[in-house]
């Protein structure tokens, strides 16, 4: 495999934060118990540098394994926000979360550009047959100290085929070291993962699967992106990124994985075995200590890793970590695409940080709202009908929130200011409760009412002028309530005066 560009080559993406002095090394010896994961959380807290672990206590004599902590999480340079976002993509480090989205989404309408099937690659350098490893000696990482096990599979691609062989699935799901040779994972039934799993469970069969840990950047986004059912995200991949994926085939199963991948775990899921899994500190910020649930055992048959192979690590909670960044953004730049799909006016879609990615803004064009000759009831409704009943996409979402052309759904102010003064509690709200609930919001899953059903609401910021394609209102703010002119003539002026830059 000759991919060597970042968003192509794992390896070569952390070298590209090394050059763009976003990466911290360290070379002292880490404890995987607690330490690694603690530096990472902190890291997120405060959008450091991502943090390589050349030296884990446990690795094995080769080296096997390093940590590569936050690969998706926030820079703090304003400029370079999504900096290690966009080195995902091959796009420069200034690129905005919407040019990332649009990127992302770029695929939607394009052709596939499916995988190209390589003999060997750099994950084929080592080798662990079933006998030759015990995951309780590799230095996996206990991530939250309520956290039910040691969570091994946090970033890394899991690979699984419907059994007629014409959807391959690339997602991410968490998984945990049961013991010696197995892990035992979250299925949610709804996610592809869940649906390919039962049929092969309805086939009393198990499941083959690979988890390929430092996938290439671009891979694991469309992993984190939930796009039609039935659609292959390697050739997803392979049309954002304008070339076919190497892929190179399994040792014990007919899946093909990227040739490139820093660590390949090989297996079946067990069609009926469940054990306790989690709980786990997730994308919402809890740990609900003792919290385990039964969920289904990933067996390993086989593991293959290149040398000096690197584990990637969210270490996710309390904003902003990869769960943010990638699983709350991605989804909400596809359900803006189905609403555009349906004919639905959203110009723009993002999920605020600030809300834990439960909710989703979208910027409605109003204009062509005007067109359509619709009230806010029935707009509200066939917006929520689409999102909450009708697609998958919506189901981690339990709030949508329509705004008009004044405001920076990036910017959680400005979200905040349309909410909280132009959606009216109740009157300009439209609440689901029959329909899927996502129970690891802890208001649900450890809240007061049904933990999997309804819980949703879409609410409108937009006012009745909006409606008729106009704003009949100003924002009182410098950028709205005076000329271009002087507002360019006053910022000329600024610093001169004596104000801050
Ligand atoms: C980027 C990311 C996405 C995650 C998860 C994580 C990260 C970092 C970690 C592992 C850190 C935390 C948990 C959080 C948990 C939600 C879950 C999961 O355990 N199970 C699940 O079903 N979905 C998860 N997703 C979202 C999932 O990848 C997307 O929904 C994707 O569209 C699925 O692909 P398909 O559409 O093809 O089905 N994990
Ligand atoms: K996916
Ligand atoms: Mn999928």
């Amino acid at each position: 495999s000759n991919q060597t560009e970042p968003h192509l080559n794992f390896r070569a993406f952390v070298e590209a934060l090394k050059q763009d002095n976003d990466l911290v090394e360290i070379n002292e010896e880490i404890d995987p118990h607690l330490e690694a994961g603690a530096v990472i959380r902190k890291a997120c807290e405060t959008d450091d540098k991502a943090q390589l672990f050349n030296n884990l206590k446990g690795a094995h004599p080769d080296g096997f394994f390093r940590i590569l902590g936050a690969p998706a999480s926030l820079r703090h340079d304003p400029k370079q926000q999504w900096g290690r976002i966009a080195r995902h993509l091959a796009l420069p480090p200034t690129a905005s979360m919407k040019d990332i989205l649009d990127k992302m989404l770029s695929a939607s309408h394009a052709k596939p550009i499916p995988p190209r099937i390589v003999e060997d690659g750099p994950v084929k350098e080592n080798k662990l047959r079933a006998g030759d490893f015990d995951l309780n000696t590799l230095p996996a990482p206990l991530l939250h100290q309520a956290d039910g096990g040691k969570f091994i599979q946090t970033m890394g691609m899991d690979i699984l085929q419907s059994p007629d062989g014409k959807w391959t699935n690339w997602s991410i799901s968490r998984a945990m070291v049961l013991d010696s040779n197995n892990l035992v994972g979250l299925i949610v039934p709804t996610q592809h993962i869940g649906l390919i799993h039962k049929m092969w469970s309805d086939q009393g069969k198990d499941t083959p699967y690979a988890i390929a840990f430092g996938a290439p950047p671009a891979a694991i986004m469309a992993a984190s992106m939930p796009i039609p059912d039935g659609v292959s995200e390697a050739g997803w991949t392979g049309a954002i990124s304008g070339q076919a994926l190497d892929v190179v085939k399994c040792e014990t199963n007919d899946l093909y994985v990227p040739a490139n991948a820093e660590i390949v775990f090989e297996g079946t899921i067990c069609a009926t075995r469940r054990e306790p899994e989690g709980p786990f500190g997730e994308m919402h910020g809890y740990v609900f200590p003792g919290d385990a649930k039964p969920e289904p055992v990933f067996k390993v048959n086989m593991i293959t890793y290149r040398h000096g192979a690197i584990l990637p690590v969210s270490s996710c909670g309390r904003i902003t970590d990869e769960t943010h960044t990638m699983l709350g953004a991605l989804c909400a730049a596809e359900i803006g695409q189905l609403c555009r799909d349906a004919d639905i006016p959203i110009s723009d879609a993002f999920s605020p940080f600030e809300t834990q990615v439960t909710w989703v803004v979208l910027k409605v064009d109003i204009k062509k709202l005007a067109s359509m000759s619709i009230g806010p009831q029935e707009f509200r409704q066939k917006v929520g009908d689409l999102i909450f009943l009708h697609n998958k996409a919506g189901n981690v979402i339990h709030r949508l929130m329509l705004v008009g052309p004044d405001i920076d759904i990036y910017n959680f102010k400005d979200v905040a200011y349309a909410f909280t003064t132009r959606c009216r509690p109740s009157h300009d709200e439209t609440f689901y409760e029959d329909c899927y609930g996502f129970n690891l919001i802890p208001y649900m899953g450890h809240g007061f009412g049904p933990h999997d059903r309804g819980g949703k609401v879409v609410s409108d910021a937009l006012m009745p002028s909006e409606y008729k394609g106009e704003q009949n209102f100003q924002q009182a703010s410098f950028l709205h309530s005076y000329p271009p002119e002087l507002q360019e003539s006053v910022n000329a002026r600024w610093s001169k005066w004596g104000f801050r830059d």
